[in-house]
């Protein structure tokens, strides 16, 4: 059995092995789509094909939706050749908690473009794309450091200076490039369209409005571009930016389901790790619950995706789940699982669920210092999602979840996941963050981790980190046993752009260092300080 379209001819093999397999006609779906698309989306990664891929598979399959999805890769050529290689299709193992796996073939990928204008023919496509009148939305899953335009020190990033510099014509950064087909679709009748961020960063919306709007201010001040183009973006009527909360575990492809696939007798399963570091696969593995909350802000229309179960609503109510589940009730959690299970030699979420360390900790992080700084969104209940975080989500033995895939970018991932919750801290009377205790050792835990020396002694390989190279020489040196004051941990002490505050000046930054001392005492004294922390903030 082969994943591709030839493969797909004979569906008996398929049905009898218990794949679920498109019943629309896919080649007049793809004819339709290529002609009068209506969604692109930007991040080709394994959330996109387990989510937003399915939902517009089972609305395909429905008679709901007439057209399918185009996907673009901009940052990891392999992702996309992996992808054509199948001929655009995927397959998903959806991984439930009561251990049945539902596998389906993902037909509703229409078509795959790479982002770069170096290449000609790619590149004419996808301004035929964003000239399309059909043309809805575009929407992103292309993690935090997509949207990022300047280093930690704030210096602008040099593909993106180049780009202020040089206009829409090259485009080398990959917002530049996506500004520059913004720029396609006003020279060719000023058409209106939905930029939507999927990604886990908070004001996702305003997020990426800010990092377009930079350039098309830039490329105004350098006379590149009419005050008329800035007027158009700017617009909300005409260029919008909602804001969106996604949630829906999807680890690396796992080779535990591509075993399952294999069994089936379906050929070439093998996940790869890309050498720009991406995992990627022909199929994808993820949980079954899923959330997608958008506002309701697309000027040119938008397909019924709430008939797939995607919330519409406003962008308040968006803030509030998205900094309920980011900020408070489920990534804070994540990520203090991830820098803790790399220090206590963990390889599955799953078990660390079976720590009561770590239960203990996240319990802390949730319940006890993010909830009181929740407010209720209404459309979900706060204590009620992070009860199903902790008793169904996180504990689900069959979900392959590594602690190693949620330390990826944790630098970038701080300030949004505890540095909104100290700020209110700060902000609210009634709040001390000099009360916090589980979130300032998650802090001195993610230090410790970058040392990259476990508790048992061992060393271990840090997950890809944009700042990994800058932050290591600041701990490198640093041995089991040595205490390290302030002063010498200030450079990450004071970063904002990693903890979202200056540790500093909000007078945490004494805790989180003794908190890191004591952890690094000797083999095992992270166990033992963790054990500690739970015990006092448990009372
Ligand atoms: N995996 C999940 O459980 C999950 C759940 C909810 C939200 N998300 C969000 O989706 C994002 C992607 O997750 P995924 O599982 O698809 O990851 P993935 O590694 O499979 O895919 C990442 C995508 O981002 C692109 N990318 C990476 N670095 C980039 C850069 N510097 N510039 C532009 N593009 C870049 C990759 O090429 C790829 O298309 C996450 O960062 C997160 O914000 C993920
Ligand atoms: O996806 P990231 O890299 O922002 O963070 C890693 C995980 O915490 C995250 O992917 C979760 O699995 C996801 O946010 C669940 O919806």
């Amino acid at each position: 059995m082969k994943l591709s379209n030839t493969g797909l001819k004979d569906r008996q093999p398929w049905i009898e092995a218990g794949y679920d397999l498109p019943t629309y006609d896919r080649e007049a779906m793809i004819a339709k789509t290529k002609a009068e698309p209506t969604w692109i989306h930007f991040g080709a990664g394994n959330l996109f094909k387990a989510y937003q891929a399915n939902v517009v598979e089972t609305l395909l399959n429905e008679g709901v939706l007439d057209r399918g999805l185009i996907a673009v890769e901009g940052f990891d050529e392999a992702i996309l050749q992996n992808f054509r290689d199948h001929d655009t299709l995927a397959l998903l193992a959806t991984l439930k908690s009561d251990g049945n796996v539902q596998k389906t073939v993902i037909g509703s990928i229409a078509e795959s473009v790479f982002l770069d204008p170096k290449n000609e023919a790619e590149f004419a496509r996808m301004k035929e794309i964003f000239r399309a009148p059909s043309l809805q939305m575009a929407s992103f899953t292309i993690t935090e450091k997509g949207y990022a335009l300047t280093n930690a020190a704030g210096e602008t990033l040099e593909p993106v200076k180049t780009d202020f510099e040089q206009g829409p014509a090259m485009p080398v950064s990959y917002l530049g490039k996506v500004c520059a087909l913004l720029l396609e679709r006003y020279n060719n009748g000023k058409l209106p369209i939905a930029m939507v961020s999927m990604d886990n960063c908070s004001h996702n919306g305003e997020k990426l409005k800010n990092a377009i709007m930079a350039y098309v201010k830039a490329w105004n001040e350098n006379g590149f571009v009419s005050d008329e183009f800035v007027q158009y973006v700017d617009d909300e009527n005409q260029v919008s930016f909602p804001w969106s909360m996604i949630d829906k575990i999807t680890p690396r492809p796992d080779d535990k389901v591509s075993e399952i696939f294999k069994k089936d007798g379906v050929e070439d399963m093998d996940p790869v790790k890309t050498s720009r570091g991406s995992f990627v696969a022909p199929f994808v593995n993820a949980e079954e619950t899923e959330y997608l909350v958008i506002e309701d802000q697309f000027p040119n229309g938008r397909p019924a995706l709430e008939k797939g179960g995607l919330i519409f609503t406003d962008r308040e109510t968006v803030n509030k789940v998205e900094t309920m589940k980011v900020t408070t009730c489920l990534n804070p959690l994540h990520t203090a699982l991830a820098v803790f299970g790399c220090l206590l030699d963990y390889t599955l979420i799953s078990a660390e669920m079976q720590d009561a360390d770590l239960v203990g900790l996240i319990k802390a992080i949730g319940y006890k210092e993010g909830l009181p700084v929740v407010i209720n969104p209404g459309i979900l209940d706060p204590k009620e999602f992070i009860d199903t975080v902790i008793n169904v989500r996180f504990p689900n033995p069959f979900m392959p979840d590594a602690p190693q895939r949620i330390a990826t970018d944790t630098s970038q991932k701080l300030s949004v996941r505890f540095g909104e919750t100290i700020k209110s801290y700060a902000q609210d009377e009634t709040l001390d963050p000099a009360n916090l205790e589980a979130i300032p050792l998650v802090f001195a835990g993610w230090l410790r981790y970058l040392m990259q020396i476990n508790d048992n002694g061992n060393r271990f390989e840090a997950s890809v980190d944009p700042l990994l190279d800058e932050l290591y020489p600041l701990v490198s040196g640093i041995q089991l046993g040595d205490v390290v004051t302030v002063e010498d941990l200030k450079p990450i002490l004071t970063n904002a752009k990693v903890f979202g505050i200056d540790l500093i000046e909000y007078g945490m930054a004494d805790k989180v260092v003794a908190l890191f001392n004591q952890m690094n005492a000797k083999e095992g004294a992270i166990r033992s300080t963790l054990h500690e922390v739970v015990e006092k903030v448990s009372k």
